[in-house]
């Protein structure tokens, strides 16, 4: 049986009198490309940080790599930091920073590398990410869309993670970009046998990545199934989202790219 990377049990998040998961349950096996979707509000987002750790659950558990997130040692806890990756929607980059400070920031914070290894692993980051070694030079705001995206990626990258999650990886991106984009972590999954979490409203995106697709609805994961088994769940959100004119025609588009 596969090894299970994420696990959340019984997941209960309120924000005050807004209910937003009620007894949620999800088991990501290693290797999967799991697309998160969920009307606007349904707690994707949230979700995601309760995966890293960032915000915790009312009630309920979540498990990373086989271990609840605040289980053992501060140095167990510290290491399982360095065994994931996230790329935000907002504040991809830090501005303040040149690309290559933002990518040498995971990697000075643990204190793994020395100043030569840190420039070398910049190097070979940005050229995961089909970035030029003289990008490291350039701020943020040099950088397009595009690239912003790239070099947040590298920065998710940096510290070799197993685990990879992603907000919107593709939103503000033009359809070339974001087939770029995509392609350029479908490689990097088959390279590096990442296990990818993406939240994503863009069907183009989901039909040409995912391997399963999780659909938060009424407070739970409703489904978590391949995206064909997914369409054919009779339920508002998917009719609305999968089985509109646009779902079915991003559908369409990815069957002729298979
Ligand atoms: N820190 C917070 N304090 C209060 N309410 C919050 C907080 N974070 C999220 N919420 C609320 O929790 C709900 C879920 O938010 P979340 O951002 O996770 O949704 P989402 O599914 O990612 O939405 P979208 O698709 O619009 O980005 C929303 O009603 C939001 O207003």
């Amino acid at each position: 049986m596969s090894e299970t990377v994420v696990s959340l049990s019984d997941v209960v998040t309120r924000f005050g009198s807004n209910l937003v998961h009620d007894g949620l349950n999800l088991d990501i096996a290693r290797g999967e490309i799991v697309a998160l979707v969920g009307g606007s509000g349904s707690g994707k987002t949230t979700l995601l940080r309760h995966i890293i750790g960032l915000t915790q659950p009312a009630a309920g558990q979540v498990r990373l790599f086989g271990e609840p997130l605040d289980g053992g040692s501060i140095d167990d806890q510290v290491n399982r930091k360095r065994r994931f990756g996230v790329l935000f929607q907002q504040g991809a980059l830090f501005s303040a920073f040149t690309v290559g400070e933002n990518i040498a920031f995971p990697l000075r914070e643990l204190g793994v590398a020395t100043e030569d290894e840190i420039r070398q692993l910049v190097s070979l980051k940005l050229a995961m990410v089909e970035m030029e070694a003289q990008h490291a030079a350039l701020m943020p705001a040099e950088l397009s869309g595009g690239m912003v995206k790239r070099a947040a990626l590298a920065r998710a990258l940096a510290l070799e993670p197993e685990l990879l999650l992603l907000d919107e990886p593709t939103a503000g991106l033009d359809p070339d970009r974001s087939a770029s984009f995509v392609r350029l972590i479908l490689s990097l999954h088959r390279e590096l046998g990442l296990t990818v979490v993406l939240v994503t409203h863009d069907l183009d995106t989901l039909a040409a990545m995912s391997s399963k697709v999780a659909v938060l609805a009424d407070r739970k994961i409703l489904s978590y199934a391949s995206l064909e088994e997914t369409m054919l769940i009779e339920h508002p959100f998917i009719e609305r989202f999968f089985r509109g004119e646009h779902g079915r025609r991003a559908l369409a588009r990815a069957k002729e790219n298979i």
